[in-house]
């Protein structure tokens, strides 16, 4: 008989997780964080402090000429040193990935229901009607409307927010337990940019998915996250409650990502910044 599981384990533990180049420079710098079901961690910093490392480091994606170290575990699978048919398993049924540019993760030169079909036949294995059936299951629960005619489309043929609904849908095809998402509307339109995060909002509250959300934006950041790293030269310098983090900055840096998401919050409602104590995660 095997034992229940254990309900103390995170689905993700990062534990002194450092990347290294070639040459032996640290661009991520023992990194530390957990994330339980449900629960939605913001990684924050400026551009080159090591957010996306980090990121494809925990789903075991670095690319050539990068090395990683410490301990990644994803609900209980160790990822630093895993061979590649573990790392293809816990893709396939722990971890999905969202990036900033959905059409990373599209084909062009495929119709979109072939797409989306793919990870429902390598992962769950479905085929025929079932598969046809998932495939149109899977673009509803995103909200992409008329889903028997947009399978037939190219990706050119679709909107970049429709894009990035069909690599949502794709990344939920695994049911994972944990989803990272690298500044998934960084590259969208402002108004679509609010459907998407309330569409990953509500596709994790839906199946309890632990959420990394990566961005360099801390009033995104305050409107979809419940806590908090802030990553500065590929290190952690401060971690906490969003709310907490935003009220009280304990790092100067943290401070000045704060103050700069005061400053624009005003900007766009025409006024001055207030001085201190008010959060900054008020987006429209
Ligand atoms: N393949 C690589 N080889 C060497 N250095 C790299 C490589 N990929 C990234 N870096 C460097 O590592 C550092 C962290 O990069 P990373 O992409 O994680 O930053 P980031 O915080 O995600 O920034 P951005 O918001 O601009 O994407 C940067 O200095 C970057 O230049």
């Amino acid at each position: 008989m095997s034992a229940p599981a254990d309900p103390g384990v995170p689905e993700l533990a990062v534990d002194r997780l450092t990347v290294l180049a070639d040459g032996g420079r640290r661009l991520v710098d023992g990194v530390s964080f957990t994330v339980r079901s449900g629960q939605r961690l913001g990684v924050i910093g400026e551009s080159g402090s090591g957010k996306s490392l980090t990121a494809l480091a925990v789903a075991g994606l670095l690319g050539p000429g990068l090395s990683a170290a410490g301990s990644v575990r994803l609900a209980g699978t160790e990822v630093i040193g895993a061979n590649e048919a573990t790392l293809n398993r816990v893709r396939g049924s722990v971890v999905s990935l969202v990036f900033q540019e959905p059409l990373t993760a599209l084909d062009p030169l495929m119709r979109v229901g072939r797409q989306v079909a793919g990870p429902l036949r390598r992962h769950r294995g479905l085929r025929g009607a079932e598969l046809h059936e998932g495939v149109l299951r899977l673009m509803r629960e995103v909200a992409l409307p008329d889903p028997e005619r947009l399978v037939r489309s190219f990706p050119h043929e679709m909107s970049g927010g429709q894009r990035q609904r069909v690599a949502i849908a794709m990344a939920l095809a695994c049911e994972p337990a944990v989803l990272i998402a690298d500044e998934p509307t960084t590259a969208l339109d402002v108004t679509v940019q609010a459907e998407i995060l309330e569409l990953l909002l509500r596709v994790v509250r839906e199946h309890g998915t632990a959420l990394v959300f990566v961005s360099h934006d801390m009033a995104v950041i305050s409107e979809v996250t419940e806590r908090v790293v802030v990553m500065r030269d590929g290190a952690v310098v401060e971690e906490g409650d969003v709310a907490d983090v935003i009220a009280t900055p304990r790092h100067p840096y943290t401070r000045r990502l704060v103050d700069s998401a005061r400053a624009l919050d005003a900007a766009l409602a025409g006024r001055a910044p207030a001085a201190g104590g008010t959060t900054a995660g008020a987006t429209p």
